[in-house]
């Protein structure tokens, strides 16, 4: 379980700009950013295209260095990758294709010589249970679906038992069904196993049912907008009253003009369109 709050915050984001230098321009993803997430948190960082969030998720993973401001992982700066603060990506390639999936999950464990090979052995299988692919450990990543390929890179971050997970936008590849299944699953792991989950996406549903607490963001520099708790949300809550009044909330605050669902903020936009307008 989570120790709760009794430590302070577990990540500390403060100030934090993030600049890209290209050979044509500068530029500007975030401007001073600041949150805290604390243990057990699932922390969502939403908003636009463009507007930092993988950015943030990358300098807190250790890829990149922020121009400004510091980000500390229980009061210590995070200055390069470490295994304590595991990624999940979108992208269905993450897996070496070479290694089976049981390799796959074992391989940070092996190469962080946090486990030796037997140990590595039943962490892995005991995860690739949890994501109910416990007939798959031989199988080789390219006989998987998308589903699968991300239930395996998920298994293969928690065994690693990291401080923190970070994922950055899991389910936007994979198709709807496929995408609520994942989010009732992970829900379902964090149940069982507290972790603490920093989570990127650009759309609102999935931002309040995956959530316990959103920082919203606006884009071009990524500012904070709001930091909404949302805890109450599961996903039995689809098309209830106080979802969509929360959802409608979030719109608005995603774009201030009023309403106007056609205002050419992002090419991403449907997303919360689709959000503000799902009812079941
Ligand atoms: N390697 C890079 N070089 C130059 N600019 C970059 C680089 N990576 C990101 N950017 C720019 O930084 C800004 C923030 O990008 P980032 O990917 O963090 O946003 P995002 O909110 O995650 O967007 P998306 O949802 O589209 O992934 C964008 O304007 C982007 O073009």
């Amino acid at each position: 379980m989570a120790t709760h709050h009794n430590d302070g915050p577990l990540l500390q984001v403060s100030h934090v700009d993030i600049e890209y230098r290209t050979r044509e321009r500068l530029v500007r993803a975030t401007h001073d950013v600041s949150f805290d997430v604390w243990p057990g948190d699932r922390f969502i960082l939403l908003g636009p295209s463009g507007c930092g969030k993988s950015s943030l998720l990358k300098a807190t993973g250790g890829f990149l260095t922020p121009r400004g401001g510091e980000i500390t992982l229980q009061g210590e700066a995070i200055t390069a990758p470490g295994p304590e603060r595991m990624m999940v990506f979108q992208e269905f390639d993450q897996l070496p294709p070479w290694k089976t999936v049981l390799e796959n999950i074992m391989f940070p464990l092996l190469a962080s010589r946090k486990a030796n090979r037997a140990q590595a052995r039943e962490t892995a299988l005991h995860f690739l249970n949890k994501v109910g692919l416990a007939g798959f450990a031989d199988a080789m990543p390219h006989t998987l679906s998308g589903g699968m390929k991300q239930r395996v890179a998920i298994a293969r971050a928690l065994a690693m038992k990291p401080r923190i997970l970070l994922m950055d936008e899991p389910f936007a590849a994979l198709d709807a069904l496929t995408r609520r299944t994942m989010q009732e699953e992970l829900l379902a792991l964090w149940e069982e196993e507290r972790f603490t989950l920093l989570f990127v996406t650009h759309s609102i549903e999935e931002a309040l049912v995956v959530g316990s607490r959103i920082l919203v963001l606006s884009p071009h520099p990524g500012r904070v907008r709001a930091e909404l708790n949302c805890h109450q949300f599961t996903l039995n809550d689809f098309g209830s009253e106080a979802f969509q009044h929360a959802a409608q909330h979030i719109h608005d605050l995603l774009f201030p003009s009023g309403g106007n669902r056609t205002s050419p903020v992002s090419g991403e936009e449907p997303a919360y369109v689709a959000a503000t307008l799902h009812s079941s």
